[in-house]
């Protein structure tokens, strides 16, 4: 983040050569064959030093690593001085330079451990407070529609950060739900999503929480103006939106234009990135899913890890950790992406999150230097719950062309222990076998013996597993509203580290403005042929094509 070109450290030289005369040598078999303590060195048990008990393994043994090879990247990380920019952020330095703001999500889920200095900050336990007692009226039926009745239907109106978090985690911690109360999430511009969703509400017990940063974003203002002209038409006076429109935004001017009441707003700062915000009120449809004092679990969860990140050595540093070893592939392998594979249904949201939370950050070309890289950044980020994937897209991992570096989560227990948890132990088989296959593979002579003899030649190379490919694991006992705090401020963490290494602002998302002017211009061409005017002929012709064929 000091802007500087990583290529330019020393130790990221040294990595390069490293690389270059050491990468045949690099074979997991090898390494753990070498090794019998492999994984006692390269494994660390997480354990919350604060706030509620949480641990968790992270085994990062099976990537290519050596000793010397962390020592370098551990290097690497002293040379672009992470502590230090670890520190300014913690401080509330405006270490997003382009905005001119700080960062400092971490200040949400403080409790007033750390001192941070910033507009806002003492503002936080207030709007937890109005977050605690509004979520309890509601889930307690205090609260009462405009016809008397209670609420039994929440809609998220939101999109981006605004929706990806509140997803994930309502959908991770349903077991924790209360389950007479329906949650819906609605972020696609397409009228299908909100008319979808419409469907199945009912307007005196629905209640719409507009959750947009900036109040500005037309997606979402769109399909709110939508919800409330649908809900204004059963219920007719514009007094009762009050009961069934809250916001959660920076924006109070427009919040108010749009005729939601000041005390039904949820405040935030500028100070929280949209992808790193569902620990401030936009997680207000996370509290009324699982009950606020979860929420506060899943904060306090998270706030562990800060500490963790905050005051650890980085060779203990579990965010350093997984970033330093994510960097080894992604500049030095060529490795594109990056596989986060959830062994846990719950977590099937996980992935799509993270695409956000990590391509968004990370996904950018110009350092903050102003300096163009001359090495790969951010890492596409995919993935899917296990076992769904196997039967979809491993073939590539494991037998395609092209390294994939993945990312092993799982629950040693399940909330789901039926038929005595056997569903759970054949889950986690696959949970320890796949990563098993991936690295150590298997060999023609396997094969062979496996087939006896007749065999064709190409029918024995088709069943070869080259191996060698990397992983980390992570496994905590039961997933908590505490443990998933802590494991997504562990990734959150990972990616301000391999900003910062990266020399790029991974707290703005220019790339993301773009689309939204370009759309409006379109948009106001629409109407006539002849308005079609300033494209490409592609474009023109693909526009001309609707107007031929709309129905309105
Ligand atoms: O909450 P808002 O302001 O509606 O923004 C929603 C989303 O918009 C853009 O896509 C980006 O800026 C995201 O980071 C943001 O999460």
């Amino acid at each position: 983040m000091s802007g500087k070109l990583a290529s330019e450290y020393p130790s990221w030289k040294k990595l390069q050569h490293i690389y270059d005369s050491e990468k045949s040598k690099l074979i997991l078999k090898d390494l753990f064959d070498q090794d019998p303590d492999r994984f006692s060195k390269f494994s660390v048990e997480y354990a919350s030093r604060s706030g509620p008990d949480v641990t968790f393994l992270l085994d990062y043994s099976k990537n290519l690593i050596t000793q010397p090879i962390l020592d370098t990247l551990l290097g690497l990380a002293k040379e672009a001085e992470v502590e230090t920019y670890r520190d300014k952020m913690f401080a509330g330095e405006h270490i997003n330079t382009s905005e001119d703001r700080s960062v400092l999500h971490v200040a949400l889920r403080n409790f007033n451990d750390f001192q941070i200095q910033e507009a806002g900050v003492s503002e936080v336990s207030a709007v937890l407070e109005h977050m605690k007692v509004f979520s309890e009226s509601i889930r307690s039926g205090e609260w009462k529609g405009y016809t008397g009745k209670t609420i039994n239907t929440i809609v998220n109106i939101g999109i981006g950060g605004s929706d990806l978090g509140p997803v994930m985690v309502t959908e991770a911690l349903k077991p924790y739900s209360k389950r007479d109360l329906t949650a819906h999430f609605v972020s696609n511009i397409d009228g299908t999503h909100i008319a979808e969703t419409l469907r199945v509400c009912d307007p005196e017990r629905t209640l719409f929480i507009i959750a947009s940063k900036t109040f500005t974003t037309q997606e979402t203002i769109t399909n709110a103006e939508t919800a409330k002209d649908w809900f204004l038409s059963t219920a007719k006076d514009k007094a009762h939106v009050a009961k069934h429109f809250v916001a959660l935004s920076t924006n109070t001017k427009a919040v108010t234009a749009f005729g939601i009441d000041e005390k039904n707003m949820f405040q935030f700062w500028d100070w929280v990135g949209g992808r790193y915000s569902l620990w401030s009120a936009i997680g207000l449809s996370i509290a009324l899913v699982i009950g606020y004092d979860n929420f506060e679990q899943l904060l306090k969860g998270a706030h562990g890890m800060d500490k963790h990140f905050k005051e650890t050595p980085l060779d203990k540093n579990l965010p350093v950790l997984l970033a330093l070893v994510g960097i080894w592939y992604n500049d030095f392998y060529g490795a594109q992406t990056h596989a986060l594979l959830p062994y846990d249904q719950y977590l099937h949201k996980f992935a799509d999150y993270f695409q956000q939370g990590d391509m968004e950050s990370n996904g950018k070309t110009i350092t903050k230097g102003g300096h163009r890289v001359n090495y790969e950044t951010g890492p596409i980020i995919w993935g899917a719950a296990g076992t769904n994937g196997q039967h979809s897209f491993y073939q590539l991992v494991h037998q395609g062309t092209k390294l994939i570096p993945a990312d092993f989560i799982a629950p040693a227990s399940t909330h789901n222990p039926i038929t005595n948890s056997k569903h759970h132990r054949i889950l986690l088989s696959n949970f320890f076998a796949q990563p098993e296959a991936l690295a150590f593979g298997k060999t023609e002579e396997q094969v062979k013996k496996e087939l006896g003899s007749g065999a064709s030649e190409a029918l024995i190379k088709s069943k070869v597993f080259e191996g060698n490919k990397p992983s980390n694991s992570i496994m905590f006992p039961l997933l908590t509203p505490a443990t998933l705090g802590a494991v997504i401020a562990l990734y959150e963490h990972k990616i301000f580290t391999q900003g910062v290494i990266w020399g790029i602002n991974s707290f703005d998302q220019m790339g993301v403005e773009l689309g939204k002017v370009l759309a409006k211009n379109i948009l106001a061409q629409l109407e006539k042929p002849e308005d079609v005017v300033g494209h490409d002929s592609s474009t023109t012709g693909l526009i001309h094509y609707y107007q031929k064929y709309r129905k309105e």
